[in-house]
């Protein structure tokens, strides 16, 4: 790293001491200065023990009173320890919720296109990874300039101490000694850092993946299911042996050699300081400076070992905020380049949405997705969308939520381009219900409200959405009714079936359309449910829903015949159009898809 990121992490670490509060700052920099004198009070004490002790027989009350000085500076060094934990846990804890809010702010504002980018998620997985992982947070790295400043202080003091009793001869070289020892040790632990986290980055991901995926609820059922616990040990020991190797390796590479030469320079420097302390008080032997001059030279040597509490954590804190930044600055930068979005306008419910020649192709992709789609979704009908796997149904419902922008064309509401609108807004409109749609590990009635948690909750609307998805039977059977946690592990929690969160998912979709919202979305919320449970939930669906703009996208063609209107998406482009009647008559490719799903489905039964 060259000196100018090197002198602009450390300001951006210090930077971060904005988030602490002033009532913890402030006693900080008190024990900053106190820890700063401290040791050399102690030095300067016994020094004028020796000297009042060596000029005479009896021990005179003033030896006392300098032997109390030097036992009261060592106990108080002692003290502050504690103090030091206590305040440096509690500034990094204030300064870690700023920068989680931060992150979780910019993660939720991203836009979806730059979230989904490689660089972008990358970045928010290592900030999470590295919180997770119980290494030291930019909190803990910024609290640690605190004591890291109180030992260039204690050196500052040594160093003029030696300077005052001795001759800055000693103390200029002692002190030059001190910063090159502290430059090899820095350098050559940022170099393992940057080497640990950028050079080792796939393995340790993978090393991590491996051992999450014995304990992540759902991966470990498959573990189990498929006998690959075995596998899974063998894999696991395999990968993080070869890991842990590769970081003892950089280790060994990036420490050793400076370790030595420092060590050298380090030696070399402290003999010349105490040859000449030793010269110099041959010509006038005081034994009082002799002692302090010895014990000062010693506070710069020890620089050379490092300082372990607070390096480790300064370094770890400069990489957790500089993930942190990364990933702020892409999000930033996504933002700077959005369209402003246009003053608020009305969208009236009755509005159709209309793709006008769509052309869409994901960033980095080498071809077009969708190619000049044309396709109008009338307000208060249903209509669905076919396609095989792949074929980009769930883009096309990207792109109209907002989420992505098209490529070439536009997307327009009524009157209004979509990229016009405030996507928040926007997006309020909609009540979507998808194949991965959340299970939140929190109460039934805060899985249903957020739905339209942008509106003051309506206990009315909440039961009335409950009930008319099927969901009044789960809610009587909770022992705690709405306030149960839907999630067995919380005290008093209760787990659901697949099904049963369906209708959960059901009930949120229909508490937004009861609370505004215009625009239903299904996108294969049923894929994992029997053929006559799905058959049932989405007759219930058209029934409750008749009258409500309402787009789906199903593989199964017996829900698709009920819409309105079904488009088939066929190489990037809506190829047919019409009802199911239609489509059938004209024998393309929805008809020939519809018999074989037909034909299949005899066969099973039969
Ligand atoms: N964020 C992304 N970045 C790059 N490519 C993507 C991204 N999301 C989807 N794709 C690609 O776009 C194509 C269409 O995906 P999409 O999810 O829209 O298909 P689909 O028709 O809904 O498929 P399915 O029926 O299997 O759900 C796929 O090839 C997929 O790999």
């Amino acid at each position: 790293m060259i000196l100018a990121d090197r002198i602009r992490a450390w300001l951006g670490l210090a930077a971060l001491l904005r988030g602490a509060r002033v009532r913890q700052l402030v006693p900080a920099a008190a024990l900053v200065v106190v820890s700063g004198v401290l040791p050399v009070t102690f030095i300067l004490a016994m020094g004028q023990v020796v000297a009042t002790v060596w000029s005479t027989s009896d021990v005179p009350d003033t030896a006392t009173s300098w032997l109390v000085v030097a036992v009261l500076a060592m106990t108080a060094q002692q003290l502050l320890d504690p103090l030091w934990t206590v305040l440096t846990t509690g500034i990094a804890r204030s300064i870690d919720r700023h920068a989680h809010h931060r992150l979780i702010t910019n993660a939720l504002s991203a836009p979806l296109a730059t979230a989904e980018r490689g660089d972008v998620s990358g970045k928010l997985a290592d900030a999470v990874r590295l919180h997770r992982q119980g290494l030291p947070t930019p909190g803990s790295g910024a609290a640690a300039l605190l004591p890291l400043t109180a030992r260039y202080l204690q050196l500052g003091a040594a160093v003029a101490v030696v300077g005052v009793t001795v001759s800055w001869l000693v103390a200029v070289p002692l002190l030059a000694a001190a910063v090159l020892l502290r430059i090899g040790h820095r350098g050559a632990l940022s170099r393992y850092f940057h080497h640990y986290w950028h050079g080792l980055a796939d393995e340790r991901k993978r090393v991590f993946y491996l051992h999450n995926l014995g304990t992540d609820s759902v991966s470990a059922k498959e573990i189990r299911a498929l006998r690959l616990t075995g596998w899974l040990r063998e894999r696991t020991g395999r990968e993080t042996a070869a890991y842990l190797a590769k970081t003892w390796k950089a280790r060994r590479e990036v420490y050793f050699g400076p370790f030595l030469r420092y060590t050298a320079v380090g030696f070399g420097v402290g003999v010349f300081a105490i040859v000449t302390i030793a010269v110099l008080h041959g010509q006038d032997p005081g034994v009082a400076g002799l002692v302090v001059a010895a014990q000062a030279t010693l506070v710069p040597l020890r620089f050379g070992r490092g300082i372990p509490d607070c390096d480790t954590a300064t370094e770890h804190g400069h990489l957790a905020h500089d993930v942190i930044t990364g990933h702020e600055r892409a999000v930033r930068a996504a933002h700077t380049a959005a369209r402003a979005p246009a003053e608020p306008v009305t969208i009236r419910r009755d509005a159709a949405i209309t793709f006008e020649h769509v052309h869409f192709r994901y960033p980095g992709a080498d071809r077009d997705l969708l190619r000049d789609v044309r396709l109008t979704i009338p307000a208060g009908r249903s209509t669905a969308i076919v396609g095989l796997n792949g074929a980009g149904k769930t883009t096309m419902i990207k792109l109209l939520a907002g989420f992505h922008t098209p490529t070439h064309g536009r997307i327009t509401v009524g009157e209004h381009d979509l990229g016009d609108l405030d996507p928040v807004a926007w997006r309020q409109r909609i009540a979507a219900l998808t194949q991965n749609f959340t299970r939140f590990d929190l109460t039934l009635r805060d899985n249903v409200l957020l739905g339209a948690a942008h509106r003051p909750p309506d206990h009315g609307a909440l039961l009335d959405a409950i009930t008319l998805a099927n969901a009044r039977e789960i809610l009587e059977a909770l022992p705690h009714g709405l306030d149960t946690v839907l999630s067995p592990r919380y005290h008093g929690g209760v787990g659901l079936s697949g099904g049963q969160w369906q209708r959960i998912a059901l009930a949120r979709a229909l508490y937004a359309q009861a609370m505004g919202a215009s625009l239903v979305v299904l996108d294969e919320p049923t894929a994992q449910l029997d053929p006559r449970a799905e058959a049932a939930f989405h007759q219930e669906f058209f029934e409750l829903t008749a009258g409500v703009t309402t787009l789906v996208i199903a593989h199964r063609f017996s829900t698709v015949r009920r819409t309105d209107a079904i488009a088939v998406l066929d190489g990037g482009t809506i190829t047919e159009h019409g009802t199911h009647d239609e489509l059938l008559a004209r024998s393309g490719t929805y008809a020939t898809m519809f018999r074989l799903q037909a034909d299949r489905f005899d066969q099973l039964a039969g």
